[in-house]
């Protein structure tokens, strides 16, 4: 498969340390007017500048002992150290299958000779960090190193664990910051490596964690990645944690009503590193977004989009987008893993029921012919704590949907989730397309000066079921129009016009007539 491309344009540059874009942004603005749309096509041009040098980049994993953060340190070492595995289906090679950055494709043009379809790696777009040279680290709460938790996660194949262990039992978690009010009261037992003091020393002990692990390691950038148990909601109090410098005394003067996770964000923006939350709760309560846009670090999150909730977001575009009226969602799923235990507690499913019960808004929203304002299908969540089946979910899905002439279609689907293996490449791309959105800058036709995206990642929605976005910008879940989004603006960075899918070269063949 051949991978390397370059731009013949007068629009595109490559420097020595960047790649420079001319690019029209086509796009349709619309006003209503005497009872009508009055549809603006506009036209505006924007400058891009990539730069190009991939930095050694620094993970640091909170919640490193988890499901999720053991899974994703294997497969990375798996996949850098290539090692192969037995199986009854034979010998099992290690690879980056769910990552939608090392195993996806997307299309560049026409092939000039027999008008077929040339697709490359997303991965070879822009320069991006190989995910098998990113450097591990983290906190947790539990003391366990990296093989212990391997084994207690109970995710890889035994043949795998045994290969991995020498490679993994050295890595262990530092101490975290434990509240047990955020989250469920059957974790208090795997609490054995916590912090001490108050919020602002710990704070402080988190900043000084991450500048000694970038000095040690000596990694370029470093990125702070949540994938911790899920918490529960903090309120958002006037005068508390509703603005930056609120929020900074609250935590000096060690307010009650701080998340861990609120903290490291925090620890995480003062340091100048971005910060990914994995996890449904609320982590970005005002205060840290104010802070984040004051830093001008990066933030995204909320709550990996893995699977049920993924396929959800399809469902509901393809259905809508057909015309067909879901009426009823059902979502059940049962998981046996920890974080199924900790979600087993009311206040932390709330997290997580909110997170994957807002994913059909924007389909439902879209649509004022099926669905009247402030009309929703019904849709309920449900999950259950079952620990024979680990980290092996099972989710049912019933989707009731009207149809023509008062009839009904009800899809029923069963997908066997196994979280962590879904979630790990998920990370992956969170992680490597972040650092390659820290390297864009743009400018538009009025701009001086070449300017970072927005602090908040919206367009890493695609990874996420509850995508942060920033202020009075719209929620896209719609999954496809999602992956548009990255593909189309990191073609834009090369001088590609977004695919329009019309393929008018295929359709206006000029026949010639006799
Ligand atoms: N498919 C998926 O696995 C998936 C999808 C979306 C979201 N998530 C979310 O990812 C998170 C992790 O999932 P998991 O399966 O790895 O769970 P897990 O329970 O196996 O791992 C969580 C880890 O976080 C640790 N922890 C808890 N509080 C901490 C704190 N304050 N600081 C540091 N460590 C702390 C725990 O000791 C545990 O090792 C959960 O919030 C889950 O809801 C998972
Ligand atoms: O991404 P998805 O499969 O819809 O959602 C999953 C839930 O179904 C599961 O119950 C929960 O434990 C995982 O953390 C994850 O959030």
């Amino acid at each position: 498969m051949i991978t390397d491309f370059v731009v013949e344009s007068p629009n595109v540059k490559y420097g020595e340390d960047e790649i420079l874009s001319k690019y029209k942004y086509h796009t349709t603005k619309v006003e209503k007017k005497d009872g009508k749309y009055i549809v603006h096509p506009v036209e505006e041009e924007y400058e891009f500048k990539t730069l190009t040098k991939v930095p050694k980049l620094g993970l640091m994993v909170v919640g490193w002992a988890g499901s999720n953060g053991t899974t994703l340190t294997a497969g990375i070492i798996a996949n850098r150290e290539g090692i192969t595995w037995k199986s009854k289906n034979g010998t099992e090679h290690p690879n980056y299958y769910g990552s939608m950055t090392q195993c996806s494709v997307v299309r560049l043009g026409t092939n000039q000779e027999d008008g077929s379809d040339v697709n490359v790696p997303i991965k070879d777009i822009l320069p991006m960090v190989d995910p098998n040279n990113i450097v591990l680290g983290g906190w947790d709460i539990n003391g366990a190193n990296l093989a212990e938790a391997m084994e207690r996660a109970k995710v890889l194949p035994y043949e795998l664990q045994k290969q991995l262990y020498p490679f993994m039992k050295d890595l262990v978690p530092m101490p975290s910051i434990y509240i047990p009010d955020f989250i469920a009261a059957n974790q208090s037992t795997r609490a054995d490596h916590v912090l001490k003091g108050t919020k602002k020393e710990m704070v402080e002990q988190l900043r000084k964690d991450i500048r000694e692990f970038k000095e040690k390691t000596k990694c370029d950038k470093v990125i702070v990645l949540w994938t911790a148990n899920t918490e529960r909601y903090c309120d958002i109090i006037e005068g508390f944690n509703d603005t930056s410098e609120n929020l900074m005394k609250s935590i000096d003067k060690n307010g009650e009503e701080i998340s861990p996770s609120t903290l490291f964000s925090v620890a995480s923006i003062l340091e100048g590193c971005t910060y990914i939350n994995g996890s449904p709760q609320n982590t970005f309560v005002p205060g840290v977004m104010e802070l984040a846009l004051e830093h001008q670090v990066m933030i995204a999150g909320d709550d990996f989009k893995t699977g049920q909730t993924k396929f959800k977001s399809v469902m509901a575009d393809f259905l809508v987008s057909a015309g067909i009226k879901p009426v009823s969602i059902v979502s059940y799923n049962h998981l046996g893993n920890n974080d199924g235990k900790n979600l087993s507690a009311p206040k932390q499913f709330r997290s997580k029921e909110i997170s994957k019960s807002n994913v059909i808004d924007d389909i439902v929203d879209s649509n004022r012919i099926l669905y009247q304002e402030g009309e929703h299908p019904d849709h309920v969540v449900v999950i259950k704590y079952v620990p024979y089946v680990g980290d092996s979910k099972r989710a049912l899905d019933e989707y009731t949907s009207q149809i023509f002439l008062g009839g009904h279609n009800t899809i029923v689907v069963h997908n066997t989730c196994e979280d962590s293996l879904l979630a790990a490449p998920i990370m992956v791309d969170l992680i490597v397309l972040a650092e390659l959105v820290e390297r864009i800058k743009f400018k538009k036709a009025n701009m001086k000066e070449f300017e970072n995206f927005h602090p908040v990642m919206s367009i890493l929605s695609y990874l996420l079921k509850a995508p942060q976005v920033p202020q009075k910008t719209p929620v896209v879940n719609a999954l496809f129009k999602q992956r548009a989004c990255i593909e189309n603006i990191l073609k834009a960075c090369v001088g590609i016009q977004p695919e329009n899918n019309m393929l008018l070269e295929h359709k206006t063949h000029h026949i010639k007539t006799n």
